[in-house]
């Protein structure tokens, strides 16, 4: 058995770690929190650049040379002041300032990272050299993302951060694994001879959104097929095991070691054991029933069992996955059929299934919602939904459906009006249906909101901003019939506001028709009474322009005046009473 020390338990330290930056420790400003995120347009990685981006104290600079990535993954950050991508192959030396380094670059699924082994064994190795290079000199924590694939094809089950592995090193995955293992070599020399902090996640199986469709894993793989009405090719023999981890809860554990004090290594992965004729069955079920599971030929030195043992990072971290693979591959299916019936659309392969074409194609958005308010309705989406354990689970589900909506809407003038009403349709049904205001209020705190600073959603921000871009009539008028939901919801907004004012101001570079300009007032009306917001004045001041809202306005205007007036009146007849009451003290 190896001494423990081998295992990263206890490291010994030969020099002190580089200093931080002097901003972390100035008395006067305190900077935010800049973080490189290699690797940060890919799956894992764009999940993690959202957590991230949750913490306004965070900037984070994401690098990716976009061979597995894509931009489109982080389209939502693009342009926002506390975020920056640069196009970079971390086999080239980068130079930036930052504090912490999640460096996850290196294509992850076996067809890619075999596509090139010669590339993958330089990304594992001289990425890993460079990042490690610019921690040193910036004096920046780094977080490698290594992989239970350094456990090979295990001869121990399941496998604790302590099995050394049963890797073939000249085999077809070495590039991969070996690579990765060499990473968490560097990593480790870095710490003893350097001081570095550093941090080692071994992840294993990871599914959920954003997966590439033709990434080849299995997951993606079969679900694609079933979609596609094409035979699940489960690989020989099919009754090796994996462990699926849903995405969410994998970033959840790497921001946890990131933050906490353990180096690592340190297993993330689900402990739920599948065999892959067992998730062939289980995604047959859920997505088409009549299609044929094929056994084919499988790949060389494929594991033939993995699950980790993770009790490491139950007791240092605190953290153990949340969503069963089982319960989510539901919630999973249903929202992203979105996007895979997109992506698939856009390849226009020819492969696109009835099923997509009839539901999910762009020019069928209406057909889509309607579908999608079936599945409401028939409670499966709002199961699920209460079933989700956690509230940011349920908005990742909630964002990830109405983004995908949104997103398919191509004609967009045409599509908004069918996008709000069934926006507000899943509203209201959410409405009905949930007993607790408290779940339907985690559903608004949307992280696209930060790019705001306040407590809006994704929905008003969304809908605003197709306002202010389509300016369409229809559009128009469609929505401020549809406001007065909102207020009850309570998602107004000041930039709701400021953008009703705009269509409701007379001379305003976006002037419109007369019946466009009645329902901004209406909706103003409705959300933010004259008189009783800070803004009455202004509002007055238009109002008076139109004189068929005089009387309400000028009646408004005195309410407000009046009010302030008899409160404080009452206020102080109230304490004078108060006083003449008391008996008079000594
Ligand atoms: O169509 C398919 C694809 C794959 N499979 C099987 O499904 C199992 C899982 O294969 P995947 O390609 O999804 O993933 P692997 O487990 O081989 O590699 C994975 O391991 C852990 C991560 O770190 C790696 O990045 C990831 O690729 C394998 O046994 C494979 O033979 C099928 O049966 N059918």
């Amino acid at each position: 058995m190896a001494a423990d020390s081998s295992n990263g338990n206890h490291q010994t330290k030969t020099k002190p770690p580089p200093l931080p930056s002097p901003l972390r420790f100035s008395k006067f400003f305190q900077s935010n929190m800049r973080i490189l995120i290699t690797g940060g347009a890919g799956f894992i990685g764009s999940h993690l650049v959202d957590r991230l981006m949750e913490n306004e104290k965070n900037e984070i600079i994401v690098a990716d040379n976009y061979f597995t990535g894509s931009k489109d993954n982080l389209k939502k950050w693009i342009g926002h002041p506390r975020f920056e991508l640069i196009r970079h192959d971390v086999t080239e030396p980068l130079l930036v300032e930052v504090d912490q380094i999640y460096h996850l670059a290196c294509p992850a699924s076996p067809i890619f990272y075999k596509y090139n082994p010669v590339k993958t064994i330089k990304t594992n190795v001289i990425g890993t050299l460079n990042m490690l290079g610019l921690a040193k000199r910036v004096g920046a924590r780094i977080l490698l993302t290594s992989t239970s694939e350094v456990y090979g094809d295990p001869l121990e089950h399941p496998q604790p951060e302590t099995y050394w592995g049963n890797v073939n090193p000249i085999g077809v995955r070495s590039c991969y694994d070996e690579g990765k293992r060499v990473a968490e070599t560097l990593m480790f020399d870095y710490h003893r001879q350097h001081g570095l902090e550093i941090r080692i996640a071994r992840i294993f199986n990871t599914y959920g959104p954003r997966m590439n469709i033709d990434d080849g894993r299995v997951v993606s793989n079969f679900i694609a097929q079933a979609l596609r009405g094409e035979p699940l090719t489960v690989q020989a023999p099919g009754t090796q095991t994996r462990s699926f981890c849903y995405v969410s809860d994998l970033v959840d554990g790497l921001i946890r070691l990131m933050e906490g004090q353990n180096t690592g290594p340190i297993n993330l992965g689900n402990p739920g054991e599948f065999t892959m004729l067992e998730l062939a069955e289980t995604v047959k079920e859920l997505i088409k029933p009549d299609v044929e599971i094929k056994m084919v030929e499988n790949t060389p030195d494929d594991p033939r069992q993995r699950k980790p043992d993770i009790t490491k990072a139950k007791e240092v971290l605190g953290w153990e996955p949340k969503v069963k693979l089982r319960d989510d591959a539901n919630v999973w299916i249903g929202i992203r059929l979105g996007c895979i019936a997109r992506e698939t659309v856009a390849s226009s392969q020819g492969l696109v299934s009835d099923f997509i074409r009839n539901h999910q194609s762009s020019a069928n958005l209406d057909a889509f919602s309607q579908a999608i308010e079936k599945k409401l309705q028939r409670n499966c989406v709002i199961n699920l939904l209460l079933a989700l354990a956690n509230s940011s689970q349920r908005r990742n589900l909630l964002q990830e459906l109405f983004a995908d909506i949104a997103l398919e809407v191509d004609d967009r003038a045409k599509g908004l009006t069918q996008y709000v009403s069934f926006a507000f349709k899943v509203h209201s049904i959410l409405r009905l249906r949930s007993k607790n205001w408290e779940l339907l209020e985690t559903f608004y705190s949307f992280p696209k909101c930060f790019l705001y600073g306040s407590p809006t959603d994704i929905f008003v921000i969304e809908l605003i901003d197709q306002l202010q871009k389509l300016k369409e009539e229809p559009v128009l008028l469609h929505y401020p019939s549809k406001i007065k939901v909102l207020q009850e919801l309570r998602m107004t907004t000041t930039r709701l506001e400021v953008c009703l004012y705009s269509f409701a101001s007379p001379g305003s570079p976006m002037y419109p028709a007369r019946a466009v300009c009645h329902a901004a007032w209406e909706s103003l009306d409705i959300l933010y009474p004259v008189g009783r917001y800070p803004r009455h004045l202004i509002s007055l001041f238009f109002r008076l322009l139109y004189p068929w809202y005089w009387p309400s306005s000028c009646w408004n205007f005195v309410v407000f005046c009046f009010k302030p007036i008899f409160y404080s009146l009452l206020k102080f007849i109230f304490s004078s009473w108060g006083k003449l009451a008391k008996p008079k003290s000594s």
